[in-house]
This record gives C-alpha cells, sequence and structure tokens, in this order.
C-alpha cells in the first residue's frame, strides 16, 4: 500500500548534539544520503514548541513533512526504520525476515545498554558502581559472541544495527577514559567492530571529532561523583 507518508517532502530532525540516540539517526539519514535539517535543542530548557511534538520530552524528533500535513516521529529506532523503508541508497537491513528480526533485536539491545550505562552514572555508591560495571561487561561479552568475521555486523553490510552501535562505542570511550570502566579489553572481536565503525564517514559526519571533549566536560559537569569513584 502506497501513502502519502512514503514520499516526504522534508525531514527536519530535531536534536541534541551528545545524543547517541540522535546520532544513530543521523548516521541512517546520511547513509541514504537524505538530505534533512538539524535542529539543536537544550535540553535543560526545552522549548514549549518541542513539548508540543515530543510525547516523551526526548530527543530525537524527526518532523516529516507530507503533502497532508506533518507528522512528529519519535524513538530513534522507530525513526532509522522509517528512513530505511522510504528512502533510496544502500539498504541498511537484511533482505531475509528472519536476519532483519534478528538486527532489529541487537538494535534494541543497543539501546538497553545505554540504559544500563546511565543506570550505572548515577550511582554513587561503590560496590553498586562495581556490579553494574561486571554487568556491562557481560553485555558487551554477548556483543562480542554474536559478532562475525567482520568488518561490520553483517560482515560486510553497513547496517542499522551498525549505525546504532558506532554512538554508543563513543560514548562508552569516553566514560570508559574517565572511569576506568576496562569494559573492552577482553573483547577483541568488539574492538575490531568499533575501530572500522569510528572510520566510517556516516559516523564521523553524525558523531563529530570534538564529540569525546564536549562529552568529557558534560560529564564532569553532571556526573563529578565518578571521577571520585575511579579514583
Ligand atoms: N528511547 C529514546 C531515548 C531518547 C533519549 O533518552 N534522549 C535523551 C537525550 S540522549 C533525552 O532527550 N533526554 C531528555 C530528557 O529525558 O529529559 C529513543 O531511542 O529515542
Amino acid at each position: 500500500m502506497t501513502t502519502a507518508l512514503e514520499t516526504p517532502a522534508s525531514l527536519k530532525l530535531i536534536s541534541h548534539k551528545l545524543c547517541p540516540y540522535v546520532q544513530r539517526a543521523v548516521i541512517a539519514l546520511k547513509e541514504k544520503g537524505v538530505p534533512f535539517e538539524r535542529i539543536d535543542i537544550d535540553l535543560a530548557n526545552k522549548p514549549d514548541w518541542f513539548l508540543k511534538l515530543s510525547p516523551l520530552g526526548k530527543v530525537p524528533v524527526l518532523v516529516v513533512t507530507t503533502d497532508s500535513g506533518e507528522v512528529a516521529l519519535f524513538e530513534s529506532n522507530v525513526i532509522c526504520e522509517y528512513i530505511e523503508e522510504t528512502q533510496g541508497g544502500a539498504k541498511l537491513h537484511p533482505a531475509d525476515a528472519l536476519k532483519r528480526a534478528e538486527h532489529r533485536a541487537w538494535m534494541e539491545f543497543g539501546s538497553a545498554i545505554l540504559g544500563d550505562l546511565w543506570g550505572l552514572e548515577t550511582t554513587t555508591d561503590p560496590a553498586t558502581f562495581e556490579t553494574k560495571r561486571q554487568a556491562l561487561v557481560a553485555k558487551f561479552g554477548r556483543v562480542e559472541a554474536a559478532l562475525g568475521a567482520g568488518p561490520y555486523f553483517a560482515g560486510d553490510m553497513f547496517s542499522l544495527v551498525d549505525a546504532v552501535f558506532a554512538p554508543v562505542f563513543r560514548y562508552f570511550d569516553v566514560f570508559d577514559e574517565l572511569t576506568e570502566l576496562g569494559i573492552f579489553s577482553d573483547l577483541p572481536k568488539v574492538r575490531a567492530w568499533r575501530a572500522e565503525l569510528a572510520k566510517r564517514p556516516s559516523v564521523r559526519t553524525a558523531v563529530g571529532a570534538d564529540y569525546p571533549q564536549l562529552l568529557r566536560a558534560f560529564l564532569v559537569r553532571h556526573d563529578a561523583h565518578l571521577l571520585k569513584l575511579a579514583a
């Protein structure tokens, strides 16, 4: 069935520079070569127009304008799926339904693992910090076990799983450096995958060379207790 939504006239991504959920949508758009407008907002002082658009008050939101009007899509994985379904360019999902479902499951995993990190960020107790750290190490161990020969999650094909995990790794790298999480030391396939993702032009544009510096400053400002835990 063809609907008006399948031919958007314009795409506007409501964004925050440091948000790894936004970055996965940017990567998908860049991989497809789709023109879009990016509007950064201040999450500490959300504008009213944004709160009207975003049911959860979270970025990203993709505002899709068609002949019938505007639709504000939220949830980054849903946005990525919409981009994949409606835009030409390289395919970012496998053609096989079972493989595609597997990929979607790993996209969810990539979101959940970010949530686990944020649970750890708010911890002030060293014992809880260590328990959560070990849980993360175990989860990345599952990622290691799921990886094949590379260079990407699905071999030669860059997919939405790669788009989801590339910003996750960039986020963890900064966090790892500040707190000595030591998550990746025994995970050679994850390390190799992470290095390949960092080279990808879409990832470099979406995450930006200044990202580690900006995120580090943000974490130090908002999560100063972590530095004490790591000391
Ligand atoms: N499940 C959401 C998560 C998005 C999310 O947590 N975004 C954060 C920034 S990285 C946000 O907007 N936080 C603002 C808030 O919660 O007030 C998605 O995948 O899009």
